[in-house]
């Protein structure tokens, strides 16, 4: 009890602060159900009048269906009394079937909307996600604010807005209630008033302590899914089966959940306590008032359609107060919530367009310049990059060689402004990168990552993607097919081009890892850029296949930048210039005979895959 005298007292001094802040992120939440659906905000609003008013509607028709009967014993004329008897219990028919097809229209309209809303907020999640920094992906922080949103994003703004609408509702049956319990006495109005503050501080106190649950269980629930992931994704499917993973991961699992079973537990548990004493308090007046109103009866001070009206009234009360209670905590409990969506739609990318954009030289005439380059990346003490100045000509193929972990993809992903460096500059026949708008530098960009994506797409649009700003063209389709090699994959798929590939959907047909990777090679083939990556393009392919697409690279990469990382220095010594990076910087530059005369590390490695080749 003590506990929650403070937490009450701690929740009522921060409420001035929070006030304006609620209001703000209410009004937004208002905003975003607004624009997913109009049409559909307004029938709502226009259907929460009539909700509000025609309970009391009933209940004076009750007093009059009531006094009708009781004035019936003691008049002369029944026939007239009963006309009007059966009039009454018309208009008590009419008012109840209004009051069924207003709120069929009302449940409608809020099916419709909800659907409508969450709709359109998972859009914008997925705009966001898409629009933000690599960077963010590398953080489990971005992975608990985005696990929350998600968690969110589907109900919490239209609840806010039943909320809203509900309140209007309740506030005006309250109104109407108390004005008729007024006429009884003013006593019962307060004493139900006063009655109903303990139900009002338990919701708001523990609607604050499931947020503060929710928030840090954050990380645990994410472990949880990721376990489920692991025992359920394909990816994982054959270590678990070899190595006997199942068992393991499934305690882990279980172990998690009934972690987080218990803490909810535990909180519901103290919740319940907590409102049964603030009902049994609010029920105390309710039947304090209900003794009230039979004396007053008895005394003869009101009629029996009265006692009718004001005991409807009082547990009608009773209904509006629970349910204006419920409305009120939910909006702020959803207050509290909606904040998790609004930090994952507030994440700012730091990577942004300039305020005067400069084309995109189109042909690249002086060439790709990488001058001092050094990175870190975001959060690590370690310095990936230092001090890397390297000078790409036009029509040039250059190649990245070195150990693991040498820094080769990351130059790469500052080229595509992935990142950003910390010092020096990149620049396109001198203009900065960062001069240039985002999206016109990777339109001439055309990579193959280590990490390729494998679409659960046809054939063709895995392919295609590769050029999606353009409408799918068939031609260019089967040339980058070609191209790459893909051809071959082609005679043994029954549908063709039409194939999904993969085993997410239905009559999918999956690939070797080296079939994929021509998949992704001719995904990059396809796209009309002036600058082409592969980072280890070759490395699922056979020798064979290797051969012909590295024959076929230099004449699709005529007239194109291209860079190239490979491991297999048989394969990138055709490169106009090796660059070969150690550690973060250039040890060795030049072409592959100036290497070999160096005999440095080059020289080496090239001697020892040399021997195993053999
Ligand atoms: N997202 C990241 N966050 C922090 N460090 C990273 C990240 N990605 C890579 N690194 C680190 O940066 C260094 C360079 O990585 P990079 O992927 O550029 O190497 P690489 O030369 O391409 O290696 P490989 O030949 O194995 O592909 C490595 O030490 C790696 O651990």
């Amino acid at each position: 009890m003590r506990a929650i005298i403070l937490e009450a007292l701690h929740i009522s001094k921060r409420l001035p602060h929070v006030r304006r802040e609620d209001l703000k992120d209410l009004w937004r939440a208002a905003l975003l159900v607004w624009k997913s659906a109009p049409g559909w905000a307004v029938a709502s609003i226009a259907l929460v009048i009539p909700q509000g008013v025609l309970p009391l509607a009933s209940l004076y028709v009750m007093k009059l269906i009531v006094d009708c009967v009781a004035t019936g014993y003691s008049s002369a004329d029944s026939e007239a009394v009963t006309g009007q008897l059966l009039m009454f219990v018309a208009l008590a028919i009419l008012v109840e079937l209004l009051s069924i097809l207003i709120q069929s229209a009302a449940n409608i309209a809020s099916e419709f909307q909800s659907t409508l809303v969450s709709d359109h907020t998972q859009d914008i999640l997925h705009a966001k996600s898409v629009a933000i920094d690599l960077e963010y992906y590398e953080s489990p922080k971005y992975y608990d604010t985005l696990h929350r949103a998600q968690q969110e994003a589907a109900y919490r703004p239209i609840h806010i807005v039943r909320s809203l609408t509900q309140l209007a509702q309740n506030a005006i049956s309250m109104a109407s209630t108390v004005a008729l319990l007024f006429l009884a006495s003013w006593a019962i109005v307060v004493a139900l008033l006063m009655a109903s503050i303990p139900g009002i501080l338990v919701q708001m106190i523990y609607s604050g302590k499931l947020y503060r649950w929710q928030v840090s269980r954050t990380e645990k629930d994410r472990k949880s899914w990721y376990l489920h992931w692991l025992l359920t994704d394909k990816s994982f499917a054959k270590e678990i089966r070899l190595f006997d993973l199942g068992s393991i991961f499934r305690d882990r699992y279980t172990a998690l959940r009934e972690q987080l079973r218990k803490e909810k537990l535990d909180l519901s548990v103290s919740k319940s306590k907590a409102n049964l004493a603030a009902q049994a308090i609010e029920s105390m007046a309710v039947f304090g008032s209900l003794a009230f109103l039979a004396m007053e009866g008895m005394k003869g001070n009101i009629t029996i359609g009265d006692i009718t009206m004001y005991f409807g009234a009082l547990v009608q009360g009773k209904a509006v107060i629970g349910s204006l209670l419920s409305s009120l905590t939910g909006l702020y409990e959803d207050r509290l919530f909606i904040t998790n969506l609004y930090d994952f739609l507030d994440l700012e990318p730091n990577i942004k367009d300039p305020l005067k954009p400069v084309k995109v030289p189109r042909p690249i005439e002086k060439g790709i310049t990488f001058e001092g380059i050094s990175f870190s990346y975001p959060g690590s003490s370690s310095v990936t990059l230092n001090d890397i100045s390297v000078k790409i000509k036009p029509g040039q193929v250059i190649a990245l060689v070195g150990g693991n972990g040498s820094g080769k993809t990351t130059l790469i992903k500052l080229l595509c402004r992935l990142y950003d460096p910390q010092k020096g500059r990149i620049a396109i026949d001198g203009v900065d990168l960062k001069d240039m708008r985002v999206s016109d530098l990777r339109r001439e960009i055309s990579v193959v990552f280590q990490d390729y994506a494998q679409y659960n797409l046809s054939l063709a649009e895995n392919i295609w993607l590769g050029s999606a700003a353009g409408p799918l063209d068939m031609g260019k389709v089967a040339k980058a097919a070609r191209d790459s090699g893909v051809d071959r994959i082609l005679k043994r798929l029954e549908t063709g081009y039409e194939t999904t590939l993969g085993k997410w959907f239905d009559k999918g047909t999956d690939l070797s890892i080296g079939e994929w990777q021509k998949v992704a090679l001719a995904r990059a083939f396809i796209r009309d850029s002036q600058i082409i990556i592969m980072d280890e393009p070759t490395s699922s392919l056979d020798p064979k296949a290797e051969a012909e697409v590295f024959a076929k690279f230099r004449e699709l990469a005529k007239g194109k930048t291209a860079i190239v990382i490979g491991h297999r220095l048989s394969t990138v010594r055709m490169a106009d210039c090796i660059y070969l990076l150690n550690d973060g910087h250039i040890a060795e530059k030049g072409t592959h005979e100036e290497l070999m005369a160096l005999k440095g590390e080059y020289a080496q490695l090239f001697e020892i895959q040399a021997v195993n080749y053999r």
